[in-house]
Order: structure tokens, then sequence, then C-alpha cells
């Protein structure tokens, strides 16, 4: 199939299956994702993989930070209402896990997909290369990984949310202070049939010219 074709035919599923690809299929398609287009080779970025009960530290993640104010689709770096939460040492803040429906529903949400792949933005130091390209490096190797997955009969959906960059996610992944994550993929079985394409933007709406 050509590039052309693929973008053509790539489509999100939002419910997938059980299965999921192995970490050795998953090096391959990163193999080829990583040949993006990076200033400087910097490879801004890094990805995270979760399966099985990881998914469930996630689920756990998001409640936390949802209880202690959550985050907001602006949100640039670590939640202030956590970080205010977690100094005054109550329940949400840290010192104890929320638990029972609250923590049920973010984990049946990180339980949505098999495979969660984060896609982690991890600039590194330049004088050349702005840290927002670095960050479309990242956005650019998790585009060529969703469609790579797609093209290998996976089904894949990028996915953020306004608790993203809370603090207690942060830490989940382990990031450094100057990461920033750009949301998860969730993977799994592609349902059998494949849906048609939602209808594409008219091209000529898009391309002026000076
Ligand atoms: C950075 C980013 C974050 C996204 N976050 C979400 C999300 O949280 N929930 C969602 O339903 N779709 C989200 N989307 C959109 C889906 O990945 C998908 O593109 C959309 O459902 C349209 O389907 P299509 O890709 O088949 O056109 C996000 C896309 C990007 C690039």
């Amino acid at each position: 199939m050509s590039a052309y074709d693929a973008l053509l035919h790539r489509r999100s599923h939002s419910k997938v299956g059980l299965r999921a690809p192995s970490h050795t299929e998953l090096l391959r398609l990163i193999d080829a994702a990583a040949t993006v287009a990076d200033h400087s080779s910097l490879r801004p970025w890094r990805l995270i993989a979760l399966r099985g009960e990881q998914r469930d530290a996630l689920g756990q993640a998001f409640a936390n930070a949802a209880a202690a104010g959550g985050g907001s689709a602006g949100a640039g770096g670590g939640g202030g209402a956590w970080a205010a939460a977690e100094s005054r040492g109550d329940a949400a803040g840290g010192a104890m896990d929320v638990d029972g429906p609250a923590r049920d529903k973010f984990v049946a949400k990180a339980r949505r997909a098999p495979l969660l792949i984060a896609i982690v933005a991890s600039p590194k130091p330049s004088e050349k290369v702005a840290e927002w390209e670095q960050a479309a490096v990242a956005a650019g190797v998790a585009h060529n990984l969703t469609l790579l997955l797609d093209e290998a009969g996976w089904g894949v959906i990028w996915r953020t949310g306004n608790l993203t960059r809370t603090e207690p996610v942060r830490r989940l992944h382990r990031l450094a202070p100057n990461e920033q994550l750009l949301g998860w993929l969730y993977v799994g079985d592609a349902p059998p049939g494949r849906e048609m394409r939602r209808k594409r933007p008219n091209p000529a709406d898009f391309l002026t010219e000076l």
C-alpha cells in the first residue's frame, strides 16, 4: 500500500479487542516511526507501554488527579490543584489513593484497550531547536506510529483529556521536569469490518498562496 493510500484509509477505532501487538512487533513499527523529520536529530521523544495492571495504575492516577481538582485543556504542566491538595496532605493529595466508584470509573477508561502507548515529548538541550519544534517531532512520531499500527491491522485511537498533564499522571510515568505527555495511543484488535473513514475536509480550503 502506498503512503497515500495508507493515509486515506486510516481511521481511529475507539473500541478495540483484547489482543495487542507484542513488544517485538512494536519495536519494528517504532523503527519506522522514528524516521520522522527531526531538526538536529535530537530524538526528543520517548514512548512508554502500559499493559495489564499497569493500566489500573493509570486509572488510579486519573482518579487521584480528578479528586484533587483535575486539570484543564490548557494545562502545560503539573496540576496546581493537585499540588495544593498534596501540601494539605489530604486523601486526594497522595497520602491515600482514591477508591470505590470514583476509581473504578477511571480504571475502566484506562482499560479500554489492552495496550496504551504514552507519547512523551522529551526536549533535549539545544541552542538551535526550540522546544515547540521538538514537541512537533514527538507528535510526528505518534502520528507515524498510529498510521503504521493501522496499516498493520491494529485498531488505534490517540486520546488525551484534561487529566493528561496532572501531577499524579506525570509521576506515574516518571517524567523528568522538562518532559510533557502528549497523550496515549490506545491499541488493540481492530473490530471486524472496516468502517468508512469520516468525511475529509476539502483540501482547497486549507491551501492558499502568499
Ligand atoms: C493529540 C490528540 C489528542 C486526542 N484526544 C482525544 C481524546 O481524548 N478523545 C477522543 O475521542 N479523541 C481524541 N483525539 C482524536 C482521535 O484520536 C481521532 O482522531 C478522532 O476520533 C477522529 O477519528 P479519525 O482519526 O478516524 O479521523 C485526539 C487526537 C489527537 C491528535
